[in-house]
């Protein structure tokens, strides 16, 4: 079994029950197991700003499923709750990436593993802190990639978990 780390993350809709619909549709993923689910955060728009606010998550998982299997399946995720890709990090109903499988480092055409913008995302590292303090992402603890990110860091995040 490989344990692996998705990011939830939505601003268009009824944010929460996308996020609870998502999390219910990847309960049901073959060979898995939903081991935990992180605080959720309300957080401001990154790399685009003309938007509204975001909820994110993260959750930790236990597979059998293959890393493109996975993928796979977090894609129907986003297209059964009608996913549009109108402009790059853009507005979406939900999104469902796959940050870590396990220790896997690959790059296809369709898929990197780890996530390439982990490091750079505070509505990524604070929620994956919650489910494991002991993460090491490119060769840096998850909680020294946080405190680096100064004033996006845990300070501003902490009073917006909903
Ligand atoms: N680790 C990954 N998790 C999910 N999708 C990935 C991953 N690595 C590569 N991809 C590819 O990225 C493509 C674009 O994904 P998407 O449109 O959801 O990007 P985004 O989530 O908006 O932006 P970002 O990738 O910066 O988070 C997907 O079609 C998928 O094939
Ligand atoms: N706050 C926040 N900003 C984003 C997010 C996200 O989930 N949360 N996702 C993006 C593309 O994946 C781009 N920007």
């Amino acid at each position: 079994m490989n344990i692996v780390y998705l990011g939830l993350g939505t601003n268009l809709g009824d944010r929460e029950e996308n996020l609870k619909q998502a999390i219910d549709l990847i309960k049901d993923f073959s060979k898995t197991d939903l081991l935990e689910v992180s605080k959720v955060y309300e957080t401001e728009p990154w790399g685009y700003n003309k938007q509204d606010s975001f909820l994110n998550l993260c959750l930790k998982l236990k597979t059998e499923l293959s890393p493109q299997e996975l993928l796979e399946n977090c894609q129907s995720v986003e297209a059964k709750l009608k996913r549009k890709r109108l402009v790059k990090w853009g507005p979406r109903t939900i999104d469902v990436d796959i940050l870590l499988y396990g220790d896997l480092d690959m790059q296809t055409d369709d898929l990197i593993i780890p996530h390439p913008r982990i490091a750079e995302r505070a509505f990524v590292l604070i929620p994956l802190a919650d489910l494991d303090e002991s993460l090491v992402i490119d060769g840096k603890y998850i909680v020294d990639l946080i405190v680096g990110l100064g004033e996006n860091g845990v300070e501003k995040y902490k009073n917006s978990v909903i």
